[in-house]
């Protein structure tokens, strides 16, 4: 991935002064007004292809200051919702702390314990690394985690290792699982606009859906997940989201009435 970045969440107002994109007028995360969304019929459901993955093939999981984040082989692909086909690249996950929620979209100025990312490349691109500064070059599908009854045996996956890499640059290999059941059952019912990425460098090259339908964790899984990161030493890695973008004048999309 890129190298040292030096930006911090304490200074997310300054990001510009380092990344000319970050002050654009396409910027991500954003506030989904459901009163100015566009019903758009003609918002297919999101179809993933190869998603479930054999324990027998390790992945990449890794600490790196500013999220945890999976690698994800380029054999899971997009194949539906989109108009080009996309494959994946890495998920990772925006949380808070004990005191607060932490997503990064925003609904009806309602913010939700956390969020995943699974961010994908289109397939005309030779690698990410190309695809991150073309305005149709990534695909990322975002969905909400709350707080629910039960342990989620698909995001226990991830948090059962979070204790093995507190520490930032820590890594560990995880065997794979169905990656699918990180994301809502539901895949029709979403929200779709052209943003950045969250992150400096920021690049205005993401087709953002954000699922309707939220993930639910348990209360452990989500105190593991708000408590068990470290960054410089021993700093506590939370509240990991960038405050919402102003639109601009973009629409935001509805798969649903
Ligand atoms: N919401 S998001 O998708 O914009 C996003 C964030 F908000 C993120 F905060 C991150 S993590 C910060 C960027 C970063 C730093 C170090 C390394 C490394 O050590 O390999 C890798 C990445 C992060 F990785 C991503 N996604 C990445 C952003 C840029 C790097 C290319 C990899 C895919 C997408
Ligand atoms: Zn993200």
């Amino acid at each position: 991935g890129p190298g040292r970045s030096h930006w911090s969440y304490e200074d997310k107002d300054h990001w510009g002064m380092d990344y000319v994109n970050c002050d654009g007028t396409a910027q991500s995360p954003i506030n989904i007004d459901t009163s100015k969304t566009i019903f758009s019929p003609q918002l297919r459901p999101i179809q993933l292809s190869g998603y479930s993955l054999p324990a027998n093939e390790k992945l990449r999981l890794k600490n790196n200051g500013h999220t945890v984040f999976l690698d994800l082989p380029g054999s899971l692909a997009i194949t539906g919702g989109y108009a080009q086909q996309y494959r994946a690249a890495q998920l990772h996950l925006h949380w808070g702390s004990q005191s607060g929620p932490g997503s990064e979209h925003t609904v009806n100025g309602h913010r939700f314990a956390a969020e995943i990312h699974v961010v994908h490349y289109n397939t005309k691109y030779a690698s990410i690394q190309e695809a991150i500064k073309q305005p149709d070059g990534l695909a990322v599908l975002g969905a909400f985690l709350e707080v629910g009854p039960r342990e989620n045996p698909y995001y226990q996956e991830i948090l059962e290792h979070l204790y093995n890499i507190e520490r930032e640059d820590e890594e560990v290999l995880v065997p794979g699982f169905n990656i699918a059941g990180l994301l809502p059952d539901n895949l029709k019912l979403y929200f779709h606009y052209n943003g950045s990425l969250t992150t400096p460098p920021c690049y205005q090259s993401v087709k953002w859906t954000v699922f309707n339908q939220t993930m639910m964790i348990s209360n452990a899984q989500m105190s593991m997940l708000v408590t068990a990161l470290k960054y410089d030493g021993s700093e506590p890695l939370q509240n990991n989201y960038r405050l919402a973008q102003d639109l601009h004048g973009r629409q935001v999309l509805a798969s649903f009435q």
